[in-house]
């Protein structure tokens, strides 16, 4: 295991400074914003001047390029820019605003994973408002969002008529109708003349999306991210990973996280690149996608975990013969640059597995709603498994102890990272900071107060270390870190090693009560077809592989271990539905 990044040792007093986000400023971008300082006691960073504008300001300048292509055919930046700013009109109208300016009213869409997503974005964005993208999955969650954002008018894609409006009935809200991808550019409204994004100079600091988190750790909450924020992010990625307009990615992820709406929709976007939406996950489609000779070319993948699994599957079940093994991993190899994986913890089978098949050492990051990505591994140079590299550009990390002292274990940024003397592998909370960083929770003051620190750090609720020049992600403090005789334990860790029991399809591991113990290591497990496993067959076969405290002291066979569409397990709901207390 090889890491390259610098460490330098804590007593160095040095102040770094970094620019923040990309280093390219266009001239063409409006508006020019001061970042906020943040001095602390050991580092300062100071403060970069960085032009703030949506995505669609740059759509002009890439004109006739392909942006997206979907089900319907592909289109270009103009046309998108075009028919957003037709719907933009025809949401003004709906909403009588006579400045043509929304001063941040909230717009919900629900699309489907095509063009007219971004179409439905870049119009709430053009007459000032915040746009809120919708999942309709579960139903419920799509009401809830839609109320809490407290939104002033929804935007249905094809096919999603029959669910926006009854909603719309019921909460009174008004409600646009987009027409088919194919038919985007029926669009029309007389009312773009007043739309006041030309004439907005202060984007930086508008408020631009509600994105609401996945809820596995409580209902989920809207994070409000600025244009300033979300810029921050996609530079960050641009920079880092090395995005180009001759880019093409594939597209098949939830278009309602961070994930799927800045790393694989709006960076492409940001540098004129090329963005394959399919309607949703398929392996089959996936594969001919990654394999296909066809113009445009996928260069470009990003998925969660489980998208990776599928896709071996799938492999392991059609592509039996060698000479058409040999061929996929040759075009993989050839064809395409990068390959990332991200949202939860990839699991070393599943990253050697996909190596052997592709030739991709997956490059593992880690982020969240709130922050964007945050510590990437590298797009060049090693990628350490079960690892998530380091900072990415302009991003500033802090791994603190949890204790009553509050003393920093390690701290952070692109340029290296400090340990304090002797804490080096050391756990604590991971604290993130920077122009990435979202603004707050919607109609949540004391959420978003409790969540940062005085000095402007979010803690993000994540158990981290810093070991051997790169970070490690060791869960969720509240599910993830089971405590246990005396002994912290991270599920992540006990899931990656019981993921190479030959039996084990896939495993969540969560802290059951216990009376003796405070909690014991409980693996819930989904065995291969066929398979059958016990408690002490399991514990056999983890005594050869593991520290003898974390192995598991109760096993719970599953048909499917319960994953959300970003391949989440919501432990609160499995410890809920496996050992239901009195208040349940
Ligand atoms: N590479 C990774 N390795 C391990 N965990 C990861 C990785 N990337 C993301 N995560 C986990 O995903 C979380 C961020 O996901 P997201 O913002 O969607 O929140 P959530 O947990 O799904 O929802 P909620 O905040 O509602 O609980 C991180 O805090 C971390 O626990």
């Amino acid at each position: 295991m090889l890491s390259l990044h610098t460490v330098s040792i804590w007593s160095c007093s040095s102040s770094w400074s970094h620019c923040r986000g990309g280093r390219r400023v266009l001239k063409w971008l409006l508006g020019n914003v001061e970042q906020r300082t943040f001095a602390s006691s050991n580092l300062k960073f100071s403060p970069a001047v960085r032009r703030v504008a949506p995505v669609f300001s740059r759509a002009s300048a890439y004109g006739d390029n392909v942006a997206i292509t979907d089900h319907s055919g592909s289109h270009t930046y103009r046309s998108l820019y075009k028919n957003s700013k037709s719907l933009a009109g025809l949401i003004t109208k709906a909403l009588t605003c006579q400045s043509g300016d929304l001063q941040g009213k909230r717009i919900s869409f629900l699309c489907a994973n095509d063009a007219s997503y971004t179409v439905a974005q870049w119009a709430a964005w053009m007459c000032g408002g915040i746009a809120v993208p919708c999942t309709k999955h579960p139903p419920s969650e799509l009401e809830y969002v839609i109320s809490d954002s407290q939104s002033e008018l929804l935007v249905a894609g094809q096919p999603f008529m029959d669910t926006i409006e009854p909603l719309a009935q019921k909460l009174g809200l008004p409600c646009l109708q987009l027409p088919t991808t194919s038919s985007l550019d029926t669009l029309q409204s007389e009312d773009t003349r007043m739309l006041p994004e030309e004439n907005i100079s202060d984007w930086a600091e508008r408020p631009a999306m509600l994105i609401y988190t996945s809820g596995t750790t409580g209902r989920p909450k809207g994070v409000l991210h600025t244009h300033s924020s979300l810029q921050a992010m996609v530079q960050g990625l641009v920079s880092e990973w090395a995005w180009n307009k001759d880019d093409v990615i594939l597209h098949t992820l939830p278009l309602h996280h961070v994930h799927g709406i800045v790393n694989k929709l709006m960076c492409p976007l940001w540098v004129g690149a090329t963005c394959v939406m399919l309607p949703e996950f398929s392996a089959q489609k996936v594969w001919e996608q990654l394999i296909s000779s066809k113009s445009p070319m996928v260069n470009v993948f990003m998925a969660v975990p489980t998208i990776y699994s599928k896709l071996i599957e799938y492999y392991d079940q059609h592509f039996t013969q060698p000479r058409v093994q040999d061929f996929i991993r040759a075009v993989c190899k050839e064809r395409i640059r990068l390959m990332v994986s991200g949202s939860a913890a990839l699991p070393q089978p599943v990253l050697e597995r996909w190596a052997e098949i592709t030739g991709h050492v997956l490059l593992e990051r880690y982020g969240m709603t709130e922050i964007g990505m945050a510590l990437s591994n590298p797009l060049k140079g090693p990628r350490v498994p079960g690892a998530v590299g380091v900072p990415l550009p302009g991003v500033e990390v802090r791994i603190m102890m949890t204790n009553t002292t509050n003393a920093i274990i390690a701290e952070g940024n692109s340029k290296g990272t400090r340990v304090k003397a002797g804490l080096e592998g050391k756990e604590g909370e991971l604290l993130v900071r920077g122009s990435s960083v979202f603004q707050k929770y919607w109609n949540k003051p004391q959420e978003t107060a409790d969540t940062f620190t005085e000095d402007g750090w979010f803690k993000t609720g994540d158990t981290a270390l810093y070991r051997d020049g790169v970070y490690w992600i060791m869960g969720r403090t509240s599910v993830d870190i089971i405590k246990s005789g005396g002994y912290k334990i991270s599920a992540l860790d006990v899931e990656r090693h019981l993921l190479a029991h030959p039996d084990i399809t896939d495993v969540a591991v969560i802290g059951a009560p216990d009376p003796t113990w405070g909690q014991k290591v409980t693996a819930v497990v989904q065995l291969k077809k066929g398979k059958t496993l016990t408690l002490s067959q399991l514990k056999a076969w983890a005594r050869e592989h593991m520290a003898p405290y974390t192995i598991p002291t109760g096993l719970i066979l599953v048909e499917d271990v319960p994953r959300n569409q970003m391949g989440k397990v919501n432990k609160k709901d499995l410890l809920r539905q496996f050992f239901p207390t009195r208040s349940d």
